[in-house]
């Protein structure tokens, strides 16, 4: 498993490029958001491996009216991945401007099932021509994006799964899963097969793996055994220390140590 670190959401006193360059530096890939607003060549002169970064700037991917607008999108973001050697472009189901849906809708019609699907695929032919993979992430519409049609875990998979192109997968996200469903080491296990990346925050809070009511333990226990050796990311809040909630998450995603900890936990219990 690679771990990498979303540089939108930590070390957030510093510049950007200072930002990546200690996550860099910490041993970890990085995850980026809008690469618009962001100085591409010092980011690449950090060195870093860029796991992934949004891969569209307007349109919703389920709406006829302006899918048209994400496909477009996502192709003037083609060279900026290229140049940072970024491996995945994330989309999601609907448009989010500051994080909120743009048309906000509470219902998903048949429309936007068979748009969202037709949609991926034309991504994942973009994908399949410049070396990319265009992934979509499940969002929580219970907090932070409301109105954001077709966002649940299972529905973001359905769609994964319709589009059938190897050049489309799903961001998992576990903190959006949690609160959207729960049911997170099932979940893993379903859609093993389509997860291009998995991204990871605890609930409540949105801080690091540790924080909250999710067993992140468990859940790389059961990433390894189901064979997973993708990238997982951290796009997360630090509670505190910055360099601290980097360890933690480092320390929740290296399954060895986990283990030994919990056999010497278990043989303190046999012991007593
Ligand atoms: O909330 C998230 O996870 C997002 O990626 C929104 O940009």
């Amino acid at each position: 498993m690679r771990l990498a670190v979303c540089a939108e959401m930590v070390f957030t006193e510093l510049p950007f490029a200072e930002r990546v360059r200690r996550i860099h530096e910490a041993g970890f890939d990085v995850e980026l958001w809008d690469s618009r607003s962001k100085d591409i060549a010092a980011l690449k002169s950090s060195g870093a491996v860029f796991s992934s970064m949004t891969g569209y700037t307007s349109g919703s991917l389920v709406d006829a009216d302006t899918a048209d607008d994400v496909v477009r999108t996502a192709e003037t973001l083609v060279p900026t991945a290229l140049e940072l050697g970024v491996s995945r472009m994330v989309v999601h189901s609907a448009e989010l401007i500051d994080g909120k849906a743009a048309r906000p809708a509470y219902r998903a019609n048949g429309s936007m099932w068979i748009t969202g699907a037709r949609t991926l695929e034309r991504l994942g032919a973009i994908g399949e021509k410049h070396g990319l993979t265009f992934c979509l992430e499940n969002l929580n519409t219970v907090l932070d994006h409301p109105g954001i049609p077709l966002a649940r875990a299972k529905d973001t998979l359905a769609l994964v799964e319709a589009a059938g192109h190897p050049n489309v997968k799903m961001m998992l996200d576990l903190y959006h899963a949690q609160l959207g469903q729960g049911n997170l080491i099932e979940l893993v296990r379903t859609a093993l097969p389509h997860i291009g990346e998995i991204q990871v925050a605890d609930v409540p809070g949105r801080c690091e793996p540790g924080t909250g009511e999710i067993n992140y333990l468990a859940v790389a226990r059961a990433l390894v055994a189901a064979g997973y050796e993708g990238t997982v990311g951290m796009e997360a809040w630090a509670s505190g220390d910055d360099m601290e909630a980097l360890e933690a998450f480092r320390r929740a995603f290296t399954v060895e140590a986990a283990e030994s900890r919990h056999s010497s936990a278990f043989s303190t219990e046999v012991a007593l």
